[in-house]
């Protein structure tokens, strides 16, 4: 196919919709506003993660030994062993540091490496579905949405799995191993540790059930006015002419206040459950300290299974007190990228749930398709768009013959362009049979069949770039005869020509209608083995002139193929060999031939 016609959506119920995404509902296809449902995630658990926060966990448990090489060290240093007593303590302190460097460089590694890989497949998913929603589908994202999703929230992701997962890890390991090194020397010391590290769980939990929504909200606002803004600047000519610039900038100014005031309340959660973290495990330190202070000095006898710690074992312990609580600290240093990581993988996951589908896509077949003529064949054909009870199509027979020039007529809204959708494959019928060639249209051809076909869309998209880039999309293998033979068909080479390789902007800007529609015809042209075209209403908005110029350059292009146009120009369907009128109440019954 050669290119989709990609329509601009008004985005004027956003607000309503960042907050039914805040809540979790999914968006009615049809009625409420498009947009992304976000829906709870799994994070998911792989080995490589796994082994990660392993080697991360092994690489802080290296402490102890650490510590208790140090404390010993520094008790017969206080005994009056000498200097050399502390070398082989010393050589040890530093080994098992560059043990736990290597260890944590290395569960680092792979826990991003991993992240990364997921966040990659995770992408891919959500493009691919994104690519196999139908244009008809009211329930995409609106293209700024889906792209602050997949290029800037997505990254929250890596975050989330490689520290916050490994975080976690460690906080549910490393302080258990302390507890037990400590309770043998002091019940007292283990005590305290223990009813102070409860304390933080308890409020990280708090915390973190604000900052998960609090994340959400944030990350569908930051959503929302990607949107609004890549909407209202692909609208900015009609909002210039309308005069509604004022409005539209104070929507804006708007949008990005209840942003600011979003990222504040997520950093606010950020600084909160630091600050109370803190406060707890310089407690909880203080109080192992004090203890251990008392007890060495005498003041309090108890704690030590009825003996008397020595300095070395006194030390001991009270390096290992803030070493209790560091994994903890860690946890609540990366609290806030649970919230911020959760919500982004549940909003690419639900950017990668199916909505309406085209037919196939999920392939790029790309045999080489033969130019010749295709016959289409529509039988019992129907179809009802998403959130609408009437049928658009019920019980539709249809018959074109190869090389046959067919017009769709009818009044605005009577289904013509839903017509064109159904025979590319742009929506899935909800019954009957689409023939093209013999071939039924279906998940396994319709990729296949999409090469026979060329497509000039209704507003068809001009991308920023050269004319030629615009008439190549990416299909590198039309060669620059191919391109000069389809801007000559088009009669757009004399324009091509004055152009050189000067860019064309955004949305065609540089070319007048006229030429931009000239240029969609170029590349249906260049579309080799398209034997049917596609066209929805070629010459709507132009002059007489130019829509005879558009007329008989589509005529051209469709010499030695099936063309089927949809058109509201009595003198284009005049051209063709038989005009189709379709009915207002868009029944079968009521759908009548005129061979003209
Ligand atoms: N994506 C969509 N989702 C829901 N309903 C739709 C969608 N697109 C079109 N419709 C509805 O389907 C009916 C047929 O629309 P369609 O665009 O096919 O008509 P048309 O004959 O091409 O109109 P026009 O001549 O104005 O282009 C209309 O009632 C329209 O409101």
């Amino acid at each position: 196919m050669d290119a989709l016609v990609e329509k601009n959506r008004a985005d004027d119920d956003a607000p309503a919709r960042s907050a039914t995404q805040s809540e979790g509902r999914a968006a009615s296809p049809r009625g409420a506003a498009p947009g992304v449902a976000r829906q709870k995630s799994r994070a998911p658990k792989t080995r490589a993660l796994k082994l990660a926060a392993w080697l991360s966990t092994l690489a802080e448990l290296m402490w102890l030994p650490q510590a208790a090489c140090l404390a010993y060290g520094i008790g017969q240093v206080a005994a009056g062993n000498g200097v050399t007593a502390i070398w082989p303590l010393a050589a040890a302190v530093l080994a098992l540091g560059l043990a736990k460097a290597v260890l944590e460089r290395a569960g680092n590694r792979m826990a991003y490496r991993e992240a990364r890989k997921i966040l990659s497949q995770k992408r891919a998913v959500a493009v691919a579905a994104l690519a196999r929603r139908s244009p008809l589908d009211t329930g995409r994202a609106a293209s700024g949405e889906a792209a602050s999703i997949l290029a800037e929230q997505a990254e929250h992701i890596v975050p989330y799995l490689a520290r916050f997962q490994t975080a976690r890890f460690k906080a549910s390991v490393v302080p258990l191993a302390i507890l037990a090194v400590v309770v043998p020397y002091s019940w007292v010391a283990a005590l305290v540790l223990l009813i102070a590290a409860p304390l933080i769980p308890i409020f990280m939990a708090l915390i973190g059930w604000s900052a998960q929504s609090a994340s959400e909200k944030h990350l569908a606002d930051m959503g929302t006015l990607n949107a609004f803004l890549l909407d209202r600047l692909r609208g900015l000519q009609t909002i210039r002419s309308f005069d509604a610039v004022e409005q539209v900038s104070r929507r804006l100014r708007l949008r990005a206040e209840n942003l600011r005031r979003r990222t504040m309340a997520v950093l606010k959660i950020a600084f909160l459950t630091s600050a109370v973290l803190e406060l707890f495990s310089a407690l909880g330190v203080a109080m192992a300290a004090a203890y251990i202070g008392f007890h060495l000095l005498g003041q309090i006898g108890f704690g030590a299974w009825g003996g008397k710690l020595t300095l070395s074992e006194g030390l001991f312990i009270l390096l290992l007190a803030p070493a209790f609580f560091d994994p903890l600290r860690m946890l609540s240093s990366v609290w806030h990228d649970r919230a911020a990581g959760e919500a982004a993988l549940s909003a690419l996951d639900s950017l990668a749930e199916d909505g309406l589908s085209m037919v196939g896509g999920a392939t790029a077949d790309t045999a080489p398709a033969s130019a010749r003529p295709a016959s289409v064949e529509l039988r019992d054909l129907g179809f009802v768009h998403q959130g609408s009870k009437d049928p658009v199509f019920d019980g539709f027979d249809l018959t074109v013959r190869p090389g046959e020039h067919v017009a769709l007529l009818g009044p605005s809204g009577s289904g013509k362009s839903t017509l064109l959708a159904l025979i590319a494959g742009l929506a899935e019928a909800r019954h009957g049979r689409i023939v093209i060639d013999d071939l039924t249209l279906a998940d396994d051809t319709a990729d296949r069949l999409r090469q026979r076909i060329a497509w000039i869309g209704q507003d068809p998209h001009l991308f920023a770039g050269s004319i030629a880039s615009n008439i190549r999309l990416t299909r590198e293998d039309i060669s620059r005869d191919e391109i000069a033979d389809a801007l000559k068909l088009s009669a757009l080479d004399t324009v091509a020509e004055a152009h050189g390789n000067a860019m064309i902007g955004e949305n065609g800007a540089g070319l007048s209608g006229g030429e931009g529609l000239r240029l969609t015809l170029a590349r249906a042209a260049a579309t080799r083995g398209a034997g049917l075209i596609l066209a929805d209403e070629p010459t709507a908005h132009l002059d007489h002139h130019t829509a005879a110029e558009i007329t008989e350059a589509l005529l051209t292009l469709a010499a030695g193929r099936t063309l089927i146009v949809a058109t509201h120009d009595p003198v284009l369907a005049a051209r063709m060999d038989r005009v189709i009128h379709l009915a207002e109440d868009f029944r079968a019954e009521t759908f009548r031939e005129n061979g003209l």
